[in-house]
């Protein structure tokens, strides 16, 4: 990051790790625009066989058909590509998770996802008494998690499976261990916990095949069911097994990465918009004004979370936590031909990356994208209203509201990456974010304990994702008593 910083930002730079790892880091907002528009000429498929071979331990024999999948991840296959529809593997993987994770089935799943989390809290916090917990963090990642994991995957998992939520948090903590490629001999605890929930996993898909019909995913049938859950987790498994190659132990890999990429980063980003609203109780009462008319219901119980979710304010918090909470680096490969980067050649098969989180901290590059405005405030700080502008809609004889806008701000703000491949679960993420703010703080009523430290962010995650809080930050909760 220093290095980056010291570089400067607007030439790429030629990194050499090693002598066998070369990459080209782009930093320049302009550049890398060029690089999620080139989504056509640009692959993620190297760093998607880096993760099956050392972080998702896919068995060796799945990676030759991920490898010579060479037909994109359109529906038209590219040209010359001979690779059978059945095996388009990265187009299978990508429509499946671009159309279930949005339109209506976003709705469903932000409506189950509310639910449970209404359910869970109620569970976990059932006294009007404050009860006192020392760590803040782990309160949110066994609730707010077991919610996620419940609407996506079905209630049947956590059922068959109590100890479910410690068997992930448990490898989720050795990710960054894996991502180093460090040998079973130096991280033996690492590998045993990566085992033991790949068992669950597969264990679990095998209940899931024995009660319900995965093949069920037509528009008349159910969202959500118990045993696989949302229509995605049937729609994975009925692709995989019709490839013929994708066997259990392949399918355990494939779904145990995706309860690591919706869960790992968002627990960190719901930790510190709940951090930042506990903090200051003016910020708090803002939010909470923008809650109120999202409450539906006879006694106001209900939260309409699609409209909760267009709220000015509550989208600036959301967007600002994920600005500065998130540093993840994006690989993109040109496999067929060297790519031009704005006037600089990348050898072809050279990595190109981008870093997120300089471009999200780079002043000039917000001013220059037309976005002085969100620049009063330095970029290093929390700034609650950064991304809310004046409205262009006039009312009479009111005072002007603020809206949230993201304009210009596409090379800049990239928690998400970008072009094809940017993350398919970023609508839903933000509705369990806000969503998970608004429960918490309509239903109860949450205050820091004195003698907790300022967390830190945790750089041990640079640049892998959320980056969680160094430090346990102790708090008391009751019911709110109307
Ligand atoms: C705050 C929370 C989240 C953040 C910051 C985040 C970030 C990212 C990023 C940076 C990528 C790589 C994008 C690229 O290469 O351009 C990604 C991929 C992905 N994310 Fe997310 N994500 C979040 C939540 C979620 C959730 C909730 C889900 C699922 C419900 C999800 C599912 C995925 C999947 C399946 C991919 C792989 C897509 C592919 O390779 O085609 N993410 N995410």
């Amino acid at each position: 990051m220093e290095t980056l910083k010291e570089h400067g930002d607007s030439q790429p730079m030629l990194v050499k790790a090693g002598p066998f790892l070369h990459f080209t880091a782009v930093t320049d907002p302009t550049h890398i625009q060029t690089v999620f528009r080139s989504s056509k000429h640009l692959s993620s498929k190297p760093g998607t066989l880096f993760s099956l071979r050392n972080l998702l331990s896919s068995p060796a024999h799945v990676i030759p058909h991920y490898d010579a999948d060479d037909s994109g991840m359109a529906a038209t296959p590219r040209k010359g590509s001979n690779t059978e529809q059945k095996d388009r593997i990265h187009y299978l993987q990508a429509s499946a998770v671009q159309k279930l994770l949005s339109g209506q089935h976003l709705v469903a799943l932000s409506e189950k996802f509310v639910s449970v989390l209404d359910r869970n809290l109620a569970s976990a916090v059932s006294s009007s008494e404050w009860v006192e917990h020392p760590d803040l963090y782990a309160f949110l990642q066994s609730t707010v998690s077991r919610s996620a994991i419940e609407s996506l995957m079905g209630s049947a998992i956590l059922d068959r499976h109590p100890d479910l939520l410690s068997q992930f948090w448990e490898f989720d903590y050795s990710v960054p261990l894996f991502l180093r490629c460090l040998p079973k001999w130096l991280i033996p605890s690492a590998y045993r916990a990566r085992s033991k929930l790949l068992k669950t996993v597969k264990s679990w898909h095998a209940h899931a095949h024995e009660n319900s019909d995965c093949s069920r995913t037509g528009p008349q049938d159910p969202e959500w069911e118990p045993y696989f859950g949302s229509k995605l987790l049937r729609r994975r498994q009925e692709y995989a097994i019709e490839t013929g190659w994708m066997d259990a132990d392949a399918r355990a890999s494939e779904d145990m990465g995706l309860m690591f990429a919706s869960n790992g980063n968002l627990l960190p980003a719901v930790f510190w918009f709940v951090y930042e609203a506990l903090k200051d109780s003016v910020l708090r009462d803002s939010l909470l004004r923008e809650v109120e008319p999202c409450m539906d219901g006879e006694g106001k119980e209900k939260v309409d979370i699609m409209k909760l979710a267009t709220q000015p304010l509550l989208q600036s918090v959301y967007a600002e936590t994920l600005r500065l909470r998130v540093a993840i680096a994006v690989t993109r490969v040109s496999e067929q031909n060297d790519f031009n980067l704005g006037g600089y050649r990348v050898p072809k098969g050279q990595p190109v990356v981008v870093f997120t989180r300089p471009a999200g901290l780079n002043e000039d590059a917000w001013r220059k994208a037309g976005r002085g405005g969100c620049v009063k405030k330095s970029l290093e700080e929390f700034w609650a209203e950064r991304f809310l502008v004046d409205s262009r809609k006039e009312e009479e004889g009111q005072e002007k509201r603020k809206e949230f806008s993201m304009e210009g701000l596409a090379g800049c703000w990239l928690p998400y990456g970008g072009g094809q491949r940017m993350c398919p679960g970023r609508h839903f993420a933000k509705n369990e974010m806000i969503g998970a703010f608004a429960l918490l703080f309509t239903r109860y009523e949450l205050e820091l304990l004195p003698g907790g430290q300022e967390p830190k962010p945790d750089l041990r995650w640079f640049p892998i994702g959320g980056l969680p809080p160094v430090g346990k930050v102790p708090f008391r909760i009751r019911k709110r008593s109307t």
